[in-house]
C-alpha cells in the first residue's frame, strides 16, 4: 500500500504519522487551554460584581432556589429585595451559569432600549417544541423582520375590527356567569375567564370559533392546558430542562399528544384558509378587511384574523412558508390568552377587595353606558379612564412576567460594573414596581397613581408590565381593549366581591404570575335602573 502511495504521492510529501499525532495533539490542547482561559476571565469579570452570599463552589446558589413551586416567587424576591442595600446589580451563579439580577429603572433601561441585547435567556426553550422561533422566541434577523411584518396586524384598524370578537364572547361570558349563579354566588373565576380569552384568541389569530366556553372540554382546549402545564413544570424543574432527559420524564409522551393536536389544529386552519382564500380570489389584505365573509366554523359573518395577514405576507410561500405562518399562529395563542386571563383574574381580585375602587368603577360605568346594556364601542373605551388605571395598577402589582430573563450577547456596562457577554440577566419587575421612589407605600392598591398628573415625572422603565423598547410587547393595545371590554361587562352586570384576602394568596410563577388557587369571588347581579352605593 505505501509503495502505491509512494507511486502517486511525492517521497517529499509524506509526513510520518509521530508528526501528525503530535500536532493533533497540540491543536487539542492549544484549544483546551484557549476556552479555559476564555472561561476563567469569564469567571473574573463575573465575580467582580456584588454576588449573592452563601453560594458553593461548582454549583453556587443552586440549592438556595431548589424550592418548591409555590414559595419560589417569594424565596426569589425574598433574597433579591433583602440584598438591595448591597448594590443596585446581583450576581450568582447556578451551576456554570452566570445570572444577574436587575431591579432598578436605570439598569432595566440599559437592557431594554438595547437594540442588540434582544435574545431571550435557555429558559424560553422549554417553549420551542410548541412554538418554534415564533416572534417571542426568535433573534436575530429573523426577529426584525417578523416583528416588522407583524406589527402591522396590530395596526388599530384591525383592532377596532376585532372588537366585534370582545364584544360577542364577553357577552357569552356574562351568560355563563349567570348560570353559574343559579347554582351559586361564590366561585373561582379564573377558568371562566380562560376560556373567554381562548375563544378571543382563536377568533382573532386563527378566525376560527372553537366555542371554548360553550364546549370547555374540547381537544384543544385540554391541549394548550396541557402544554400551559408541562412549559411550567419544565421551568421548575432544571433537570427536564435538557431535553436528552425531559424524554424520559411522565411529561413527554404528554407533550407529544399535546403537540400533535395543537399542530395538526393550526396545520389544518392554516390550510382551510388558503383553499378559502383561493376559492374566493381573496388576495389583498384591504380587500379582505372590508369583505366580512362567511366561515365554516360558524355561521356568522367573520372578519379578518391575524392569520389573514401572515398568509397575504407569505407571498404563496416565497416570504413565510406554512411552518413560518404556524409559529407565528402558535405563538399568539400562546402569548396572547393566558396573559389577559390573569391581568383581568387579578384585577377582578383588587377591585373587589377594595369597594370604594369599585363605587368609583361604577360611577364611570354609569356615566359612560346609563343603564343601556349595549355593546361597549372604541369611543367608550377611551372614555373607561378609570377602569384602565385600575388595570395598570394590578399589573404593577402582580406583573404577568415578573421576571424577564435575557442572555448578553456583548460585555455590557449597568451601574458601572461590566457585566460580560454570555451572562444571563434577570430583570426583576416584580421588585421593580415595588421601589418606593417611583410607588410610594408600593403594597397599597391605587389605581390613583396612574392619573395623568399623578404619573408625570416618573422614570420611563420605572413600570414596564409589557416590557418596553424594541422587545415590548406587540399585543398590548390588543390586551388593554380586551380587558377594558369583558371588565366593563362583568361589572355593567355584576358587582363583586373578593373571598380570599391579598396576604393569604399564595403566588405561582409558571407561564405568568397567578394565585395558584384561583380567584374567588362573590357576585351580586346588578338590578336594572337600582344604582348600587357601597358607601
Ligand atoms: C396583559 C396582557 C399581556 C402582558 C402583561 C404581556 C406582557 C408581555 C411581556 C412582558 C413581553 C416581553 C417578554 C420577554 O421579553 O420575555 C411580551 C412579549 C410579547 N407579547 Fe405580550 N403580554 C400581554 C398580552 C399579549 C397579547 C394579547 C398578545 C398577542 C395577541 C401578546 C403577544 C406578545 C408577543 C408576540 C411577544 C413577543 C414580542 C417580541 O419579542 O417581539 N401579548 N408580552
Amino acid at each position: 500500500m505505501s509503495k502505491l502511495v509512494s507511486h502517486v504521492v511525492p517521497e517529499w510529501l509524506i509526513v510520518p504519522n509521530s508528526v501528525i499525532e503530535s500536532t493533533l495533539v497540540v491543536v487539542l490542547l492549544s484549544i483546551v487551554v484557549i476556552a479555559l482561559v476564555r472561561r476563567i476571565k469569564f469567571v473574573v469579570k463575573v465575580n467582580k460584581i456584588p454576588g449573592m452570599p452563601g453560594g458553593l463552589s461548582l454549583i453556587g446558589n443552586v440549592f438556595t432556589f431548589l424550592v418548591p413551586p409555590e414559595e419560589f416567587l417569594n424565596r426569589l424576591t425574598g433574597y433579591v429585595a433583602g440584598l438591595q442595600s448591597s448594590g443596585p446589580i446581583l450576581r450568582t451563579w447556578t451551576g456554570p451559569f452566570a445570572f444577574c439580577f436587575l431591579f432598578t429603572a436605570e439598569s432595566f433601561e440599559v437592557i431594554l432600549s438595547s437594540t442588540k441585547l434582544i435574545d431571550k435567556s435557555r429558559h424560553y426553550n422549554n417553549v420551542l417544541p410548541w412554538l418554534n422561533t415564533g416572534l417571542l422566541t426568535s433573534t436575530g434577523s429573523k426577529w426584525v423582520s417578523r416583528r416588522k411584518l407583524l406589527t402591522a396586524a396590530f395596526h388599530f384598524k384591525i383592532l377596532e375590527d376585532f372588537l366585534q370578537v370582545f364584544n360577542e364572547q364577553s357577552q357569552i361570558l356574562i351568560q355563563k356567569l349567570s348560570a353559574a349563579l343559579k347554582v351559586r354566588n361564590d366561585f373561582d373565576i379564573y377558568p371562566f375567564i380562560t376560556l373567554c380569552t381562548l375563544d378571543i384568541i382563536c377568533d382573532t389569530a386563527m378566525g376560527c370559533n372553537i366555542q371554548a366556553q360553550s364546549q370547555s372540554n374540547s381537544e384543544y382546549v385540554n391541549a394548550v392546558q396541557s402544554m400551559r402545564e408541562i412549559v411550567a413544570a419544565r421551568l421548575i424543574r432544571p433537570w427536564i430542562q435538557p431535553d436528552f432527559l425531559f424524554q424520559f420524564s411522565n411529561y413527554s409522551g404528554r407533550q407529544k399528544e399535546a403537540l400533535k393536536i395543537l399542530h395538526g389544529f393550526t396545520d389544518g386552519v392554516i390550510r382551510k384558509r388558503k383553499l378559502e382564500r383561493a376559492s374566493h380570489s381573496l388576495d389583498k389584505v384591504t380587500a379582505l378587511t372590508n369583505q366580512y365573509r362567511e366561515d365554516e366554523f360558524s355561521p356568522k359573518k367573520k372578519r379578518l384574523a391575524l392569520l389573514d395577514l401572515l398568509i397575504d405576507a407569505s407571498k404563496d410561500g416565497e416570504v413565510l412558508s406554512d411552518l413560518d405562518i404556524r409559529e407565528e399562529v402558535d405563538t399568539f395563542m400562546f402569548a396572547g390568552h393566558d396573559t389577559t386571563t390573569t391581568s383581568i383574574c387579578w384585577t377582578l381580585f383588587l377591585i373587589g377587595s377594595h369597594p370604594h375602587v369599585q363605587v368609583r368603577i361604577n360611577e364611570e360605568l354609569d356615566c359612560v353606558f346609563g343603564t343601556s346594556d349595549r355593546p361597549a364601542t372604541t369611543t367608550d373605551l377611551n372614555e373607561l379612564k378609570y377602569l384602565e388605571c385600575c388595570i395598570k395598577e394590578a399589573l404593577r402589582l402582580y406583573p404577568i412576567g415578573p421576571i424577564i430573563a435575557r442572555k448578553l450577547s456583548e460585555d455590557t456596562v449597568i451601574h458601572g460594573y461590566t457585566v460580560p457577554a454570555h451572562t444571563t440577566v434577570a430583570l426583576m419587575t416584580y421588585i421593580l414596581h415595588r421601589n418606593p421612589e417611583h410607588f410610594p407605600d408600593p403594597e397599597l392598591y391605587q389605581p390613583e397613581r396612574f392619573f395623568e398628573e399623578n404619573s408625570r415625572g416618573r422614570h420611563p422603565y420605572a413600570y414596564v408590565p409589557f416590557s418596553a423598547g424594541p422587545r415590548n410587547c406587540i399585543g398590548q393595545k390588543f390586551a388593554l381593549m380586551e380587558e377594558k371590554v369583558i371588565l366593563s361587562s362583568i361589572l355593567r352586570n355584576f358587582h363583586i366581591r373578593a373571598l380570599d384576602r391579598r396576604e393569604e394568596l399564595i403566588l405561582l410563577n409558571e407561564l405568568t404570575l397567578r394565585p395558584r388557587d384561583g380567584v374567588r369571588l362573590h357576585l351580586t347581579p346588578k338590578q336594572k335602573h337600582f344604582k348600587l352605593n357601597f358607601n
